[in-house]
């Protein structure tokens, strides 16, 4: 793992992790040492972020691997647990099925699965580094694009939704991989960063991760972009996702179909940015094919934030009698994306142009 930014690094043998649910206040770690623990903290979103889920349950497997002392017959049912952890991102049940699939064939071979599964955990992390760098590159010709029609001195604003940073992919995430890579080459740019309720990711991750960089942005209310787009101060959408099918329906953090909807009836360019290990290419529509995460009404009940007294604290925002539904993911239909940006190049969110550039993908 070669990368500048992590989320996770191995530590003797045991995979350490950045606690997301700390953030922006602390910086605290976790030491994941079982299968069980890699599970836990992919539920209760200690790490979150679809390509950082997919590597903390291919680590995960590898945890497997050391505590069953190699026998795949008890890797599997851990691996299986792990694999259940979260529903929507597919970049979780990718990896474990590929890392499941290399020890199947390991074992025939008489490896050992220890050293297997921790060479193929890590090559998974490798193999996001570079993407996430290639999704930048192509990412950027976007902004670089809109910045030379702007006037001198006005920046480019993008708007974004939830966190699709560094602490979602590594190293440099998704959506925010060709924000990184524009600032890098000097293009001015600003990002309206969507609080994203219930949890927040917007305001506690994606702003705290801009703001380490010193990249201009401003936090929002998750519904201030719609009229941000009419006043025409916003020049782009990227956001991530969990999950894109075949036909380009995208699932990703709620409220993101709503500002869809509002790019689509501004003419704003709506970009969703993805590493191909997000594509579910055995599904077509997203809807009714897409299991969507429900959480805890706590989530939506109560905010979590810093207190006064310098600690980490929640506090109710309803009336202790009323109750709360909370849905974790939306789904942008296809047709509203105005593309894919992808680690081989941007394709339009349509089943022909996907098989084009993906064809080694379906199955
Ligand atoms: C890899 S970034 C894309 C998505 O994973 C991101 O936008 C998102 O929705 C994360 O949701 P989360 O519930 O925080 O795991």
């Amino acid at each position: 793992m070669n990368s500048t930014y992590k989320a996770f690094w191995l530590k003797d043998g045991d995979l350490v992790v950045i606690d997301q649910t700390q953030l922006p206040f602390q910086i605290v770690t976790k030491t994941l040492k079982t299968s069980g623990d890699a599970t836990l903290a992919i539920q209760d979103m200690t790490v979150r972020g679809a390509g950082v889920i997919g590597n903390v349950a291919a680590f995960g497997v590898y945890l497997a691997a050391r505590e069953s002392k190699g026998d795949l017959s008890k890797i599997k049912p851990l691996a299986a647990v792990i694999r259940g952890a979260r529903p929507t991102a597919v970049n979780l049940m990718w990896a474990v099925d590929r890392m499941i699939a290399v020890l199947e064939k390991a074992n025939i071979q008489k490896q050992d699965l220890v050293e297997v599964a921790l060479a193929e955990a890590i090559a998974i992390a490798d193999e996001d580094v570079v993407g996430t760098r290639n999704i930048g590159k192509f990412g950027c010709e976007l902004i670089a694009a809109i910045a030379n029609n702007k006037p001198q001195g006005k920046p480019v604003n993008i708007l974004t939704h939830c966190n699709a940073g560094w602490l979602a992919i590594v190293d440099r995430g998704s959506a925010l991989a060709p924000i990184y890579e524009a600032f890098e080459q000097g293009i001015n740019i600003h990002v309206w960063v969507d609080e994203t309720r219930p949890r927040n990711q917007g305001a506690n991750l994606t702003a705290w991760e801009l703001a380490q960089a010193k990249i201009p942005h401003t936090l929002i209310t998750d519904n201030t972009g719609g009229l941000l787009m009419q006043y025409g101060k916003v020049d782009l959408c990227i956001v991530g996702t969990d999950r894109v099918t075949l036909k380009g329906d995208v699932a990703n953090k709620i409220g993101t179909y709503l500002k869809a909807l509002a790019a689509f009836d501004n003419q704003v360019p709506f970009y969703v940015a993805l590493p191909s290990s997000t594509f579910d290419m055995q599904i077509s529509d997203g809807v009714k094919e897409i299991a969507i995460e429900t959480r805890s009404p706590d989530e939506v009940l109560y905010i979590q934030g810093l207190q006064d007294d310098g600690k980490v604290g929640k506090i109710r925002v309803a009336p202790l009698e009323t109750p709360a539904l909370n849905y974790g993911f939306d789904i942008t239909p296809a047709r509203l994306v105005t593309g894919l940006i992808t680690e081989r190049g941007i394709c339009d969110a349509a089943e022909t142009a996907i098989a084009g550039m993906f064809l080694d993908l379906i199955p």
